[in-house]
């Protein structure tokens, strides 16, 4: 079974290239007809992408993958119906934090229908595919994480309370009205995230919190912004927070997280925001 595997080391933190391996376009920049089905700008679990393998000139073949794994450490693909060229296929991406960067190391099996003629088939087609696809990937990965390092930040606080984690609903502007999302908002030149965060939940809840750890990778939002989100929770457990500029604020449970209907980059970090409620004491 065919094994191709590569390394790229990129100096930027790992929760910013655990962004940059799940943007669509970067999926997109691997080749002119490669696409998904995601809803966001970062893929999720179930997203199904599509390639075009080259076959000889001028014919090329379709080909499927579906996302199975998206965590913290990377994210893994598998073929999502068989197809001509492969009967079977995985390709898992793994993200380590090393002192000089975040490494990423990308591994591709398959298994190919086509007998001994298969192997052929392995060197010229597949293993040519694979190696122009991941040396695409690698450089659009390179000039995203670039544009969300220098990004402008809007930070989101997952604060947590007795199991439940706290969604707010919009009231503006109209075609966001009535759609949920955490509490924050943008940092302002010279505060930290954290300060941005306590200050946005004063202003938007009436309530003071403690900024705890981050959760999940950095989400690219419209206009250049990228959020990042921390999990939190009430500095005073009887001080509840009120929704002085949104239309209603709702503590949620983590089997009815899915139910609300988020604005679209929130919907990434769902799976997160679930985890933190079931490691929560
Ligand atoms: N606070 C928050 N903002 C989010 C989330 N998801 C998401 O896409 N956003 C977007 C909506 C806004 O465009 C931006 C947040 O910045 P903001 O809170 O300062 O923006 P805003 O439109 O509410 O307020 P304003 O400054 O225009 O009055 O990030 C989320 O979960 N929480």
């Amino acid at each position: 079974m065919p094994v191709l595997r590569s390394t790229l080391l990129v100096d930027a933190p790992i929760r910013t290239v655990a962004a940059a391996v799940r943007d669509v376009a970067v999926v997109r920049a691997t080749g002119p007809r490669a696409g998904t089905t995601a809803r966001g700008d970062l893929l999720c679990t179930g997203d199904v992408l599509s390639f075009q393998v080259p076959l000889v000139p001028g014919v090329r073949v379709p080909m499927r993958t579906k996302i199975v794994r998206v965590d913290d450490t990377g994210l893994a693909s598998e073929l999502a119906s068989s197809d001509q060229l492969v009967r079977e296929l995985r390709h898992d991406i793994t993200l380590a934090e090393t002192g000089a960067g975040t490494l990423v190391t990308d591994s591709v099996h398959w298994v190919s229908p086509w007998g001994p003629l298969g192997s052929v088939a392995d060197v010229l087609l597949m293993r040519r595919f694979v190696l122009r696809l991941l040396r695409r990937r690698g450089a659009a990965l390179r000039s995203r994480i670039a544009e969300l390092v220098a990004a402008p930040v809007v930070v989101a606080a997952a604060i947590v309370h007795k199991g439940h984690v706290l969604a707010q609903q919009r009231s503006y502007p109209e075609h966001l009205a009535g759609r949920w999302e955490l509490p924050g908002g943008r940092v302002e030149a010279g505060e930290t995230d954290e300060a941005a965060l306590v200050r946005e939940c004063v202003e938007e809840l009436g309530a003071r919190i403690r900024v705890g750890e981050r959760v999940g990778p950095d989400v690219p939002l419209p206009k250049g912004y990228v959020m990042r989100t921390y999990a939190a929770t009430l500095a005073d457990g009887d001080e509840l927070p009120e929704a002085l500029e949104h239309l209603a604020v709702e503590w949620v449970p983590a089997d009815r997280i899915a139910e609300l209907d988020w604005l679209d980059p929130d919907i990434a970090l769902l799976p997160d925001i679930g985890e933190l409620l079931t490691a929560a004491p």
